[in-house]
């Protein structure tokens, strides 16, 4: 995105000065052209405003969380501009996000990459210096192995004086390491703003926790870089890269430290009583206590807010998690004859190229859609919703909250962002027989976990008249369409809890289902989650369909069955 500035000399230095309070800090002007960047939502991605003479009589630019927005009142009267601020609240920076997508780590290594030069760049120097000073030690020490013959020589007693008077003095006083160590540091504080904060470490911590648990990691292998699952006896392997990325004692430690306070509790007041004299032990039982008594009741120590919305879903947890470990193979069901394939030419959209269907579960009645989207139409998607990815948030009351229970990042995309937004629309309802534009549906959501992202059982529809979901006045979330927008390598199956059986991440292919029966009653059966990542960067976007205006598509029932 390359947005366009009017050159200073069409702003009035009042303008420039109003542009620079709303960017705040982040905005520069360099030469004779006004250059702001601003880094959206703690991403790199930062945008550079043109500095090219425009012809056009508007100008718009994203400065600091404001979209500025200059226009001339007229073109016969070119000095007087108008300017518009619109704030930009949802592009808020927000710092200890980016564990949650793997897009923002991705972005985190290219952080790491420039680290890596600063830090080359100042061994070099230092390098150099070392060098240089152990050339003085060689030389002043092998003067001195003949130091006793030649002191009676002049010239060796003037140079002896010297060293003395000013080079010593240089060894010792140098600056140099001074100065290597500051552009080290400075370019350390360039790269600051875009460094993970502790928020994050833990985020990421939590994540390795919960792939140990859903999947039973072996924790040995785990700690090795190897993911093994079941027990010691009967060890399977899951993964084993090529380039093992082990974790050091300290990595472990904290990841311990991240963990259940109760337990950590438990064990170590065990440990206690098999070295009662060990002091950091003792330490950590007194403020784990403390921790723990300062928590009410009833509440997660580390995540107050983040508990999981309905203590029935825990019930659901043994099978989510079983679920989960089947990693999307189910093979036994491919012996059911109702779970069959078909192509699917039900409107005339789709004459010339019927949608392949595959029926995937019967009751209650989910479909699988293959190559739904091309490779380029997926591309594209996640390349628009790159730039505006969030933290996801979760319906919580009448508000909108982020919860532990669902880590990823997400946009919305509107049908008018691109010609493919457009087009996905339209197939969309010719698949569902539905309306699937605004307000009859909501934007696209485009989703991205991260480590160890998940969604852990939920409806999609509203299970309360006061959730947010109503707010569009268009009813409750009839049906969910969502497409797989990436392959994973390794978990993050869409698992369906009371149906018992997962879909795995078929890249392009989109999965379909009724949230509601036709009476208008959310469809209990419809229990669903995104099993966590284990491995690889899952993409997908979901199109919710809503109740109002699809009277005529599907007729309601009074069958509370159907
Ligand atoms: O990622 C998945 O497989 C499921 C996502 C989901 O259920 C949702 O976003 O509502
Ligand atoms: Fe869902």
């Amino acid at each position: 995105m390359l947005l366009s500035v009017p050159p200073l000399s069409v702003v009035s230095p009042r303008i420039i000065r109003l542009l620079k309070a709303a960017g705040a800090a982040k905005t520069t002007i360099p030469g004779d052209s006004l250059a702001a960047h601003t880094r959206l939502h703690n991403s790199a991605h930062s945008y550079p405003l043109s500095h090219h003479r425009s012809s056009q009589r508007h100008h718009s630019a994203i400065v600091g969380d404001f979209l500025v927005f200059c226009t001339s009142s007229s073109g016969m009267c070119p000095g007087v501009w108008i300017v518009l601020f619109f704030y930009l609240g949802h592009i808020e920076v927000t710092s200890g996000d980016i564990y949650s997508s793997m897009l923002t780590i991705q972005q985190a290594l290219d952080t790491e990459k420039v680290l890596i030069e600063h830090l080359g760049a100042y061994l070099e120097e230092e390098t150099y210096r070392l060098n240089d000073l152990h050339r003085f030690y060689n030389k002043v020490s092998a003067l001195h192995r003949i130091a006793d013959t030649s002191v009676s020589d002049p010239i060796f007693a003037y140079t002896l004086l010297k060293r003395l008077q000013s080079e010593w003095m240089n060894v010792v006083d140098s600056l140099e390491n001074n100065d290597n160590l500051r552009v080290l540091k400075d370019g350390y504080k360039k790269v600051e703003k875009n460094l993970p904060v502790l928020e994050d470490v833990e985020g990421a911590a939590k994540g390795l926790m919960r792939l140990q648990d859903v999947y039973s990691l072996n924790v040995k292998g785990l700690t090795q870089g190897v993911f093994q699952s079941g027990r010691s006896s009967q060890l399977g392997v899951l993964y084993k890269p090529d380039q093992v990325s082990s974790m050091s004692a300290d990595d472990c430690f904290h990841i311990g430290k991240t963990g259940n306070v109760s337990r950590a509790l438990d064990l170590s007041r065990e440990c206690l009583l098999y070295d009662p004299y060990n002091m950091r032990l003792a330490l950590n039982v007194a403020k784990y206590e403390k921790i723990l008594d300062e928590t009410p009741a009833g509440e997660d120590v580390l995540a107050p807010n983040l508990l999981r919305p309905n203590v029935t879903h825990l019930r659901t947890r043994d099978l989510y998690e079983g679920l989960c470990r089947t990693l999307g193979s189910q093979t036994f069901r491919y012996e059911d004859p109702r779970l069959k394939c078909s192509y699917d030419a039900n409107s005339p959209y789709l004459v010339l190229q019927p949608l392949k269907k595959e029926v995937v579960n019967t009751t209650p009645y989910i479909v699988l859609y293959h190559d739904f989207v091309s490779d380029y139409e997926a591309k594209k998607i996640k390349e628009l919703a790159a730039p505006w990815l969030q933290r996801s948030v979760v319906a919580s009351g009448m508000q909108q909250a982020q919860a532990e229970y669902r880590i990823s990042k997400s946009a919305w995309l509107k049908d008018t962002a691109d010609p493919v937004t457009r087009n996905l629309d339209t197939r969309i309802a010719a698949a569902t027989g539905l309306h699937a534009k605004a307000p009859y549906a909501e934007y696209l959501q485009v989703v991205n976990y991260g480590i160890g992202g998940h969604y852990e059982p939920h409806f999609d529809h509203a299970t309360s008249r006061k959730s947010p979901l109503y707010r569009t006045n268009a009813g409750n979330r009839i049906a969910t369409f969502m497409i797989y927008l990436s392959s994973v390598d390794l978990g993050g199956a869409t698992a369906f809890i009371y149906a018992n059986f997962t879909t795995p991440v078929v890249k392009n292919a989109a999965v379909f289902w009724w949230n509601l029966h036709r009476n208008g009653e959310g469809n209990e059966d419809m229990l669903h989650a995104g099993c966590p990542v284990l491995l690889g960067s899952k993409w997908v976007a979901n199109k919710w369909i809503h109740e109002y205006g699809q009277e005529f598509n599907r007729p309601c029932g009074l069958n509370p069955g159907e």
